[in-house]
């Protein structure tokens, strides 16, 4: 063996091995090389067919003395002492990142889904094999709220964390907002590297489901099955609905939201109506918007660019960092607990119907019927009397009745599509 071809290893040296060379891959291997953190080394980037990457123009520029392979064992079985997983899903992940720990190595993940469901398990092994697992790129991108809530929050009692957690779908809703149309919007995003492989999981709220459940547990230390938490799709608003939640001076942003009064926790995700005067609805493209209401603190709001290969790269590098240093976040302790989907708010309800006299007293003789009060009855003048969309919207009652009377409503043969409801956000209330 030719001695001087040995390179000496550093003891306190991180080696780390990347795992997923695609939009926030690459940015994290630029980000490494570019700016040459003192104490890490990118030793590896694991792909599936690794020359395609090789070869592509994201790895140009990347030199130095890196194991480029598609062979996941050169990395389980190298001397990395890190592993960085930006590939995404459940499998083959889990079982990549349940024998990196095993064998020693420290692992950054941005993968939600993965913490979402398996989290506990992970954080148990990294303890008992005495290393870190972070995964501040999970929730918010490149907003550092997991690290904000871990060490900033663990003074108060959170009781509510309501949030934009998908950029995707701020993205697409903001711009639907300015006039633009749905489908034009989500491949922009798919593009631009916001969306996930299978964009379903942003539109229909799985993946800021997963991120709520992942801040439920950092801020609240509640344990929720990601599974049990209902979530709402954004594909059937329309633009008529951000018209008419103008007039409401609203918008709609996808919204996650868990509070607990101590007995109970509830928990949703979907498209909601907020108030133009809540920073919710100042939240444009990919930004995400985080707010914790603490019992004893009040209300702390953490915002920034929630997708992207950057932001999100700079929040994987920086677990890496804080694992370098030693600080690396604490395991707290979590109770698992069932979610009840017992929300108390206003709602709006967009119908599109063939006019006809009666069909306001249906309406809101149904309503009444579940004890729902309502509070107002928009129609805008232009519409088509035979496809005449209006919106009703009810006082504060409880989202379950209020389903129950549009299932009934949704029945009536006058209705031409089943009808929208929506929650609202009620106005942010001044201290
Ligand atoms: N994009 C974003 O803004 C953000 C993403 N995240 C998370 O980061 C992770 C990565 O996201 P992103 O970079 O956008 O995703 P990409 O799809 O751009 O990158 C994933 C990479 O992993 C590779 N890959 C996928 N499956 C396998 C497999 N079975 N074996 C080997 N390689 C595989 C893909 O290869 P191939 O090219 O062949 O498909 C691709 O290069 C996900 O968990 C995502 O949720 C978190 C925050 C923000
Ligand atoms: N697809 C996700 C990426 C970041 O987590 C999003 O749009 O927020």
């Amino acid at each position: 063996m030719n001695e001087s071809a040995v390179k000496p290893v550093k003891t306190d040296e991180k080696r780390v091995a990347l795992l997923g060379f695609g939009t926030v891959g690459s940015a994290v291997a630029h980000l490494l090389h570019d700016q040459k953190f003192e104490g890490v080394r990118l030793t590896h980037i694991y792909n599936r067919g690794i020359a395609r990457k090789q070869g592509s123009d994201r790895a140009s520029g990347l030199s130095g003395d890196i194991v480029w392979t598609e062979n996941i064992e050169d990395v389980l079985n190298s001397d990395a002492n890190v592993v960085i997983e930006v590939v995404g899903g459940l499998h083959p992940t889990g079982e990549w990142l349940t024998r990196a720990l095993a064998s020693g190595k420290h692992v950054v993940t941005a993968n939600k889904q993965l913490i979402a469901y398996h989290g506990a398990e992970l954080s148990q092994l990294a303890r008992q094999n005495g290393v870190s697992l972070v995964y501040n790129a999970a929730v918010a991108g490149g907003v550092p709220v997991i690290p904000a809530v871990l060490h900033g929050l663990q003074g108060d009692r959170v009781r509510q964390i309501a949030g934009i957690l998908n950029g995707t779908c701020n993205f697409i809703l903001s711009q639907m907002e300015a006039g633009a149309d749905y489908h034009d919007v989500l491949a922009k995003a798919q593009a631009a590297g916001y969306a996930e492989a299978d964009p379903t999981a942003d539109v229909d709220g799985f993946d800021a489901r997963a991120k709520l459940c992942i801040l439920a547990r950092t801020a609240m230390q509640v344990g929720l099955n990601p599974d049990a938490v209902p979530v709402q799709t954004i594909r059937n608003v329309r633009l008529v609905d951000f018209h008419y939640a103008r007039d409401l001076n609203c918008t709609i942003r996808q919204v996650a939201r868990v509070e607990s009064d101590g007995d109970t926790i509830r928990a949703n995700v979907g498209p909601t109506l907020v108030p133009h005067t809540s920073p919710f609805a100042w939240s444009h493209g990919t930004q995400n918007l985080v707010m914790t209401t603490g019992e004893f603190g009040g209300d702390v709001v953490f915002s920034g660019h929630g997708a992207g290969g950057n932001p999100t790269a700079v929040a994987v590098v920086s677990d890496l960092l804080a694992v370098a240093h030693g600080s690396a976040s604490p395991l707290l302790p979590v109770q698992d607990r069932a979610v009840s989907r017992e929300f108390v708010a206003p709602h709006y309800l967009r119908f599109v119907v063939q006019d006809k006299p009666g069909i306001i007293s249906a309406i809101s003789g149904a309503l009444a019927q579940v004890g729902a009060n309502i509070d107002s009855i928009v129609q805008r003048p232009g519409y088509p009397k035979d496809a005449l969309p209006f919106v009703v919207t009810t006082e504060p009652c409880s989202t379950t009745t209020v389903q129950q009377a549009v299932h009934t409503i949704g029945q009536m043969p006058t209705m031409l599509e089943e009808p929208l409801l929506l929650q609202m956000m009620r106005e942010p209330e001044g201290d």
